[in-house]
């Protein structure tokens, strides 16, 4: 393994760690993701920095260094997309990184404490202050709008879908900052999308009634998914049908970098993720399944773990490394915006995602914001936990927080 080398304001040179080896694992990748048919992108990338410093490999040109961005890989690198699509992920990653910027700058907190969206502070001509979850979907607006081949977005943030281009070929679905009520402390969010295609056949409907339609559409018709989360790292975990991958944004070249290819979530894991203050509200089939998996008496025999970050794409992250079962048992997550989306990436992961009763891809959404028991992960632990019953919840006493 050849020595890596760190250089500092560009000028100074010095080994890290002194007098040792780096660790190719951190950089460049010692895993090579030379995915695909187009050997012109088979290309090592040899320079990167990491908290202003800056980090070569001396690997020659022939080494082992190359690795696969998201554009390389949506542009014929790993998947076979169409072009406009590809054009459409330049522009949502480019949404993604501006999000990323927003909710960790150090001013973010004068937005998020004041509410009202586009009104004028009162007695200035100056806009008010945006709560980050509305300016993150201006930020998403914007790039879809600009990418040109976005027909229609609907977004939890707004009440009716957005017409945007009549020949746009897709239509998106998203949840622009999912976990925002988390953003004071630090708590990772998130973005979730979905890609639909057009309906062409409805081309002829009036504006509105056309953009409700195809934002109605059955998650088995989704084209690509994906979230982002804001975190330790940045990553972007996508999946156009075929397999779920991630990408973790190398903030020094702006790049989303091939990580997590072809994830596989665990079969079962030994982790439940639910906000267990609401057990006395749970109903019977709920309560005795996570009182079974708590104490090691289940189908799998080792006590499990909670986890429960409250913030949605956290906590599906984490079960899709991690294998186990992530559920909101009340009537709460939005089946366009959130259940459908990440139903179909933990589906291209291997695992499966339900509303306690059945499978969600399935289901034919009927509102826009329709909201429903939300449950995903491991194949065998949602096997296990489905056959209880009784798991959804059907009290929703307005939870203050
Ligand atoms: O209060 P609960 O039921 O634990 O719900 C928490 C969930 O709600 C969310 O905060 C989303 O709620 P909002 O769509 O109202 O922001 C998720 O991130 C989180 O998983």
């Amino acid at each position: 393994m050849m020595p890596s080398t760190i250089t500092l304001s560009s000028s100074i040179n010095f080994n890290f760690p002194p007098n040792s080896r780096i660790n190719s694992n951190i950089f460049p990748p010692k895993k090579q993701f030379f995915v695909g048919r187009s050997k012109d992108l088979r290309r090592p990338r040899m320079a990167s920095s990491i908290g202003g410093f800056r980090v070569s490999s001396q690997m020659g040109s022939g080494g082992e260094s190359g690795f696969c961005t998201l554009m390389e890989y949506v542009g014929k690198a790993g998947v076979d997309v169409s072009d406009d699509l590809v054009v459409l992920f330049a522009h949502l990653q480019y949404a993604a990184k501006r999000i990323a910027a927003l909710v960790a700058s150090p001013f973010n907190s004068s937005l998020g404490k004041q509410s009202g969206g586009a009104s004028s502070v009162s007695g200035s001509d100056r806009d008010a202050p945006k709560p980050l979850d509305i300016v993150s979907n201006e930020i998403i607006l914007s790039s879809l709008r600009n990418s040109g081949k976005v027909a229609v977005m609907a977004s939890e943030e707004d009440d009716a879908p957005i017409w945007l281009s009549d020949g746009g070929p897709f239509v998106v679905v998203t949840d622009p900052l999912d976990g925002s009520r988390n953003i004071d402390a630090s708590i990772p969010t998130g973005t979730i999308f979905g890609i639909y295609n057009r309906l062409v056949e409805l081309d002829h409907l009036p504006v509105e009634e056309k953009a409700s339609l195809n934002s109605l559409q059955s998650g088995n018709r989704l084209v690509a998914a994906g979230y982002v989360l804001y975190s330790s790292a940045t990553i972007l975990c996508t999946s156009f049908g075929s397999g779920t991958h991630a990408f973790t944004l190398d903030h020094s070249t702006g790049d989303f970098i091939l990580t997590h290819p072809s994830i596989k979530i665990p079969p079962r894991g030994q982790i439940y993720s639910v906000n267990d203050a609401r057990y006395f509200d749970w109903p019977e089939g709920l309560r005795r399944y996570i009182d079974t998996v708590r104490q090691g008496k289940g189908r799998y025999p080792k006590k499990y773990s909670a986890r429960y970050i409250c913030s949605l794409v956290a906590d599906f992250h984490r079960t899709l490394m991690y294998g186990g079962v992530a559920m909101n048992p009340r009537n709460h997550l939005r089946l366009v915006y959130e259940a459908n989306p990440l139903s179909f990436l933990v589906e291209h992961a291997g695992g499966r995602g339900s509303d306690g009763k059945g499978r969600i891809l399935s289901l034919q959404p009927v509102k826009l914001h329709q909201r429903l028991p939300l449950f995903l992960g491991s194949s065998e632990d949602m096997e296990e936990l489905e056959s209880y019953g009784d798991v959804q919840q059907k009290v929703n006493p307005g939870y203050e927080v």
